[in-house]
């Protein structure tokens, strides 16, 4: 059994995780790493896991942590694993971080756009941005994995395939997603009362959320060279779920023709037809964030607007298990030569 410890197991990112690793036959859940809950047992504080969790609350002694498992999650704030993480500790133990202290290869674009100092830069070139579709086989050797999170990973995904085969213009690319409140997590904010999402619906980060490069690296990557985009996000009252739609001007052909469903079809299958847990859709369908809801799903589908030349890209998924936790159980079976898909076979629930 591999051995696992969660830093940040009550947030909502860590308790998804908690879900996920007690349905896992290869795992065994050994620290439930919190900051305000300690020695309080898990299940009071996630009534859920009454009776299916005994266990009480740990600290968040990484350094402790790091002798008693096989691997760590930290589902904890940005600047935390930063802030702590040794060589000592990378040697003992493999690490995926829920967070973004290790996504973007630039530190001063990382404190620029978080606005916090990188503690510890020198692992941020041998951390794997987790995108398992794109990068599995990186992903199998690392110590440190960077998990993307919710609107990178539906972000990138449903754009991908076009931009890698240079289909699209990517500087003309608009991002416009959308989040669950599930998203901002469980620490009590103003905005996220029930009053404030509730029937409501708003865009925030406009021009300046901190996911904007994040997409613009992993996206470059594929355009090989430095892009940018715009990307806005809006909070929607939900509990759970992102969709993203997604505006890019198509590149013509040489005889100014775009290009047909047909030939977009094809790129998207080239890349996803193989790829369990990335379901392109039937032609004429678009992706809803209820029909992949509890699932490590990515669901992908693309319109040709032909009077504007552009296309329109939509992805949906839900943001605390392909968005966060399951794509960190998806990395965990990777770093660890499991099934892929171990412990992720969840069927979508509804209604
Ligand atoms: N929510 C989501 O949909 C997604 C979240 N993520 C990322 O996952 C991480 C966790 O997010 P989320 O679960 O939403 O957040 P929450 O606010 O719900 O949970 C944060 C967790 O971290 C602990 N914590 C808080 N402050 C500190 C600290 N200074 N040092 C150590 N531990 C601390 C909290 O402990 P306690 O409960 O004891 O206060 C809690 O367990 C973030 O980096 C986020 O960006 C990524 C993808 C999606
Ligand atoms: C609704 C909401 O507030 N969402 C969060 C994104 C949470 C998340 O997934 O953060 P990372 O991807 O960086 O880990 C936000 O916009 O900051």
């Amino acid at each position: 059994m591999i051995k696992a410890g969660i830093i940040g197991a009550t947030g909502y990112a860590g308790a998804e995780l908690v879900r996920l690793l007690l349905g896992h036959k290869e795992v065994e859940i050994k620290w439930y790493g919190s900051r305000s809950y300690i020695d309080q047992k898990y299940a009071s504080v996630y009534q859920n896991m009454f009776q299916l969790v005994d266990a009480s609350c740990m600290d968040d002694n990484l350094n402790e942590l790091a002798k008693q498992v096989d691997v760590i999650f930290t589902a904890t704030p940005q600047g935390f694993l930063a802030s702590v993480l040794t060589e000592e500790i990378l040697k003992q133990v493999k690490i995926v971080d829920l967070s973004a202290d290790y996504r973007i290869k630039d530190a001063a674009v990382y404190e620029k756009w978080y606005g916090i100092e990188h503690k510890s830069p020198q692992f941020i070139e041998e951390a794997v941005y987790g995108l398992c579709e794109i990068n599995r086989e990186k992903v199998k050797g690392a110590r440190l994995v960077a998990n993307p999170g919710c609107y990178t990973t539906c972000s990138i995904l449903t754009a991908y395939p076009l931009v890698k085969e240079g289909l699209i213009d990517p500087d003309t690319l608009i991002v416009d997603a959308k989040s669950g409140t599930s998203g901002a997590g469980r620490g009590a904010k103003v905005s996220n009362l029930f009053c404030e999402v509730n029937e409501n619906m708003k865009a925030y980060g406009v021009a300046s959320h901190r996911h904007t490069p994040e997409i613009e690296e992993q996206l470059g990557y594929a355009a090989g060279r430095e892009i940018v985009i715009n990307f806005t996000p809006h909070l929607v009252p939900m509990n759970r779920g992102i969709l993203a739609t997604e505006y890019a001007s198509l590149k013509r052909k040489a005889d100014g023709s775009l290009p047909s469903s047909e030939e977009i079809r094809a790129v998207y299958d080239k890349y996803y037809a193989e790829e369990k847990f990335v379901r392109v859709l039937d032609a004429g369908v678009v992706p809803e964030t209820k029909w992949v809801e509890g699932s490590n799903f990515v669901d992908i589908n693309f319109k040709i607007d032909e009077r504007t030349g552009r296309i329109i890209m939509m992805g949906a998924l839900d943001n605390l298990v392909k968005g966060a936790a399951g794509q960190a159980v998806q990395n965990m079976n990777l770093l660890f030569g499991l099934k892929e898909s171990e412990g992720l076979e969840l069927v979508p629930m509804f209604p």
